[in-house]
């Protein structure tokens, strides 16, 4: 697909609205679908997304609404921008809506707790018959919305999603680079979430830099065992969608899923930390599917078990990080010494 393309971008929240920004600046027509009608209404008339990135200028190729049919009509490529636990009813609607040609893109990091589906694999059970893709790299909103320079990772089995994500995003302050490797692209933006849940607690509790350099490490050693055993290519996980994103999620303040940790470390009980964020944390919920999935094929994640000690079993940090040290495996880079 060349020239402009038609585009809605559904979920008006932060990263929905940068992704949108960016499309409708490459000269693209960009419908952003949210459900809040008042803010739909005071993006178009401010350009400017004030509830989520207040003195963000938004192109004038993009307009809001809060009308599914009319974000989607005549549209060649629909991005989904919601939470996990919306994403399913959401793609559902937008099904009965578009045709089969129409291109359909996740950009949700996260997991569907019944099955253990990826948003890739809740696209294929939905929309069969469409190209699919999914996009997911170093992505703090914010820091887009300030014109810092940011790369993600456009991944599909079709070349065509690739180019045409390419087409579309690309551009000097957000590079888009190509992956086939759809599920280990979305299974690193989804599992280092948990880890910067771990993160935001260290970051609290003052750990030092070896520490925290030890923990991002073996994050990625524990992330990589849990992707070969569920069909992921490990190599994925060296690139942004893996290490790029861990290290930044990890590493930094805005990150909702880091906030969550500092809050929790710092003696704020879950429910309320949660009540008082108005944008999503996807890495609780991922750290119950995740500890479960691991359980059950047997993978040893020590830091998810000791994480989901803390978090739901009220363990002390102190107790849980002492065992999750003596607990780990001896051996260093251990996924490039076993078959892939
Ligand atoms: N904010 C970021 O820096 C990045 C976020 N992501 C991922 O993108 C997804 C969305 O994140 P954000 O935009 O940051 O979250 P957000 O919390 O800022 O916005 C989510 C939006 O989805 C809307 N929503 C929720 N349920 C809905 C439903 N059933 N129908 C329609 N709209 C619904 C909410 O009202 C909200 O406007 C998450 O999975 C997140 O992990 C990915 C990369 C970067
Ligand atoms: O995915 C993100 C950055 O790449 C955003 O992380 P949070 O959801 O923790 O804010």
């Amino acid at each position: 697909m060349t020239g402009q393309h038609t585009v809605a971008v559904l979920g008006g929240g932060s990263f929905g609205t940068v992704i949108g920004n960016i499309i409708a600046g490459n000269g693209h027509r960009v419908a952003l679908w949210l459900r809040n009608q008042q803010l739909a209404m005071r993006i178009n008339a401010t350009h400017e997304n004030g509830d989520y990135l207040p003195g963000y200028r938004l192109a004038s190729g993009l307009t809001a609404t809060s009308n599914l049919q009319e974000a989607l009509a005549g549209v060649d490529i629909v991005f989904v921008a919601v939470p996990s636990k919306s994403f399913r009813d959401v793609v559902r609607s937008v099904a009965e809506l578009v045709p089969a040609d129409t291109m359909i893109v996740s950009l949700t990091k996260g997991i569907e707790p019944s099955g253990f589906r990826l948003m890739s694999e809740i696209l294929r059970e939905e929309l069969p018959a469409n190209p699919l893709g999914v996009l997911s790299g170093p992505n703090l909103a914010r820091e887009i919305a300030e014109g810092h320079v940011s790369a993600s990772v456009a991944a599909s089995d079709n070349p065509d999603v690739t180019q045409t994500l390419h087409q579309v995003l690309h551009c000097n302050a957000f590079l888009v680079y190509a992956s086939q490797d759809m599920y280990g692209v979305e299974l690193g933006g989804a599992l280092k979430n948990i880890y910067a849940i771990l993160s935001g607690i260290g970051a609290a509790l003052a750990f030092g830099e070896n520490t925290m350099g030890m923990l991002l490490t073996r994050a990625l050693a524990e992330m990589s065992r849990f992707a070969v055993e569920k069909g992921a290519n490990p190599l994925t996980f060296l690139g942004l969608s893996g290490v790029g994103d861990l290290f930044v999620t990890c590493s930094s303040p805005l990150s909702r899923n880091y906030q969550l940790g500092m809050a929790v470390a710092r003696g704020q009980p879950i429910e309320a930390v949660l009540a008082g964020m108005d944008q999503v944390a996807e890495g609780l919920n991922t750290l119950e599917l995740v500890k479960r999935e691991a359980d059950r094929l047997h993978v040893p994640m020590p830091l998810v078990s000791g994480l989901y000690a803390i978090l739901y079993e009220q363990r002390e940090v102190v107790d849980v990080f002492d065992s999750i040290v003596h607990r780990e495996q001896a051996q260093d880079v251990e996924f490039v010494t076993r078959p892939l």
